[in-house]
């Protein structure tokens, strides 16, 4: 991928006013932060900032947003996150504050495009690989109404290992698909597949693809173009794997069947995809933990992408055995299937600030 941006080291911020947007959105239940991947991967860029008495303006979305009592209610409010922070950085002082204090960014919840951010500092960093695949006025938007701009270390990395992933020889290539995603991942699948030797599909993504062969999927996450996946099916059915057992359940918290494609009345051990949930755990962990195997056996170049995905490598304990974990779902597929990541353009999400001082 052509990236021309400076990096955080051709910049000066020392003592400078930065404005720093990170992807701080955290898996949650009930409001309750399940994985600090994406915390944990941020702290080299805040370090850094911090080592050189930058004072720092911390942008994040989280979650996705339908209204503004979501966040000021707290149940998907940024201050867990900056109590986390917090905890990583004992010897800073944060301070969080919510959208609602300051009527400028209040506005631009309403999705005001015009974009007052770019005044609250003198440089802007972009450190959110998670939203590189977005076009929003957080992450690309500052960058043109700001003196000047740089990408952190955060996605420095990400670009060396996916780089590494892209330009490595080795056969056969597989990607894994998953997730609740679906309306994002369903238009990039031919490209994927192109560059692919098979990819394997599980999780909310599978349902397009088992819909119309005529199975009941049930309630749909997102409607799509039955004549696009059919032609996808057709034209590389060869390097598509797709579940074979499958259920329908009513509620996804106490699941109970409500269909089984495994004709059987219990629910089948190894689904892929709701791995938060124990009855839905197995399929994911196996995957997670074949993949990983990969890395030592045949000195394969495993990758594993997104909040989630990561969360998954982590609560099956195999984080360390794949080759890079990487903070973004969508940003490293846009990547992997050659998109031109559009750090460069506006946005219509929910801001919230972490003012971040130092003492
Ligand atoms: N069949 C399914 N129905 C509903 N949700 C699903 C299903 N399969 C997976 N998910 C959910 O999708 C989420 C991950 O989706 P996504 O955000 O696309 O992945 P990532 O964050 O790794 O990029 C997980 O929380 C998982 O529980
Ligand atoms: O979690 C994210 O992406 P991912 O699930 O593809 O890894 C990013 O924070 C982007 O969030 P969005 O997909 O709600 O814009």
């Amino acid at each position: 991928m052509k990236y021309n941006k400076k990096t955080l080291k051709d910049i000066n911020v020392r003592q400078k006013k930065v404005v720093l947007r990170l992807d701080l959105n955290v898996p949650l239940k009930d409001g309750v932060i399940t994985d600090t991947t994406r915390i944990e991967a941020s702290l080299k860029t805040l370090n850094y900032l911090i080592k050189n008495k930058a004072k720092i303006i911390i942008l994040s979305h989280l979650s996705r947003i339908k209204s503004v009592d979501e966040i000021q209610s707290n149940k998907k409010s940024l201050k867990v996150v900056a109590e986390k922070l917090q905890e990583f950085l004992p010897k800073t002082k944060i301070i969080f504050e919510p959208l609602n204090v300051n009527p400028k960014l209040k506005k631009f919840i309403e999705n005001d495009a015009k974009f007052p951010y770019a005044s609250l500092g003198d440089i802007f960093v972009n450190d959110a690989f998670g939203t590189c695949h977005r076009a929003h006025a957080s992450n690309v938007g500052i960058g043109q109404n700001i003196k000047e701009s740089c990408i952190g270390f955060l996605i420095q990395n990400e670009l060396k290992y996916l780089n590494k992933l892209i330009n490595s020889s080795k056969k056969p290539f597989v990607a894994v698909l998953g997730g609740a995603k679906v309306e994002d991942k369903v238009k990039i699948i031919e490209k994927i597949a192109k560059v692919s030797d098979y990819v394997i599909i599980g999780g909310a993504m599978a349902y397009p693809f088992l819909e119309i062969q005529g199975y009941n999927i049930g309630q749909k996450l997102f409607n799509f173009d039955k004549d696009v996946v059919q032609k996808l099916f057709k034209k590389y059915q060869k390097k598509l794997i797709l579940p074979v057992d499958f259920i329908v359940t009513d509620n996804i918290s106490e699941p109970k069947i409500v269909k089984s494609y495994n004709f059987n009345a219990k629910i089948p051990e190894n689904l892929f995809g709701v791995f938060e949930i124990d009855q839905f755990a197995n399929g994911t962990k196996k995957i997670c933990k074949a993949i990983a195997k990969q890395t030592k056996i045949n000195n394969s170049f495993t990758l594993i992408g997104g909040g989630d995905s990561a969360a998954a490598a982590k609560k099956f304990k195999c984080e360390s055995d794949f080759s890079f974990i990487s903070t973004g779902g969508g940003a490293s597929i846009a990547f992997i299937e050659g998109s031109e990541l559009p750090v460069v353009i506006i946005s219509n999400l929910q801001i919230l600030v972490i003012n971040f001082q130092i003492i």
